[in-house]
């Protein structure tokens, strides 16, 4: 599914859509789950960086000095949604090395679906940076607009959301909960299902991650 909002990125470059297809895949293995959603992290930190502060710098060449073009990766903070977020957390750094990292421990209650927290911390000088929390998943969005809710009272300069994956309920909600959070993801799917799972989807990232099924 595609969509006009100018605040949801579905990136839809091929290298992308075939390593998501083939994390799908109900007999795709643990590892290669894993080394799946890493390169997907790099692919996508491209993606979302793209419109990231740079500042000028002298270098010099072998030949003479010039002012070149580097980013500011120390006022970016990535923030990981646990357990899942951390997936992509290894992507994501070898892209941008300098960025800090927060995590936002939360899990979703199976009745209920409501996002329970057990742990924050983010690094220091928040007002000053632009965060970027991630999670694979965006689903009923109940875990998503808790970790930036929570994220936002710190006051950054910016927040961005990546999953890899979400449906047309999570979005409205994060949307609606976060008017100001662009959405970057590599697709939109067909709905939830009673349990609050993504169909197609791909089933539970975390589990698929960590091989706790
Ligand atoms: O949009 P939502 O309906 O809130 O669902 C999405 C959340 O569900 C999964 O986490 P889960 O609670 O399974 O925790 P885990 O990452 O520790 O497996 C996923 O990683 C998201 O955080
Ligand atoms: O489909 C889903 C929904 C929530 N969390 C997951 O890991 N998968
Ligand atoms: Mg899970």
């Amino acid at each position: 599914m595609t969509t006009s909002d100018p605040f949801v990125h579905v990136i839809t470059h091929p290298l992308v859509q075939h390593k998501l297809t083939l994390m799908r895949r109900k007999d795709a293995s643990t590892t290669s789950f894993r080394t799946l959603l890493n390169e997907l992290a790099m692919l996508m930190a491209y993606e979302v960086t793209r419109d990231m502060p740079t500042q000028d710098v002298e270098v010099e060449t072998p030949l003479e000095t010039m002012t070149a073009t580097m980013i500011d990766g120390k006022k970016l903070a990535l923030a990981s949604i646990l357990r899942a977020g951390n997936g992509l957390l290894e992507g994501f750094l070898a892209v941008v090395p300098g960025a800090r990292v927060g995590h936002i421990g939360l899990y979703r209650d199976p009745a209920t679906l409501q996002a329970v927290e057990y742990y924050f911390k983010m690094p220091k000088d928040m007002p000053e940076r632009d965060v970027i929390v991630v999670d694979p998943m965006l689903a009923t969005g109940h875990s998503a607009i808790a970790a930036i809710t929570r994220v936002k009272a710190l006051q950054p300069r910016s927040i961005k959301f990546v999953c890899l994956l979400t449906c047309p309920e999570g979005v409205k909600a994060l949307r609606e909960a976060h008017p100001d959070v662009q959405i970057f993801t590599a697709a939109i799917d067909r709905q939830l299902n009673d349990h609050g799972y993504i169909l197609p989807g791909l089933g539970d990232a975390g589990d698929r991650i960590f091989g706790t099924q």
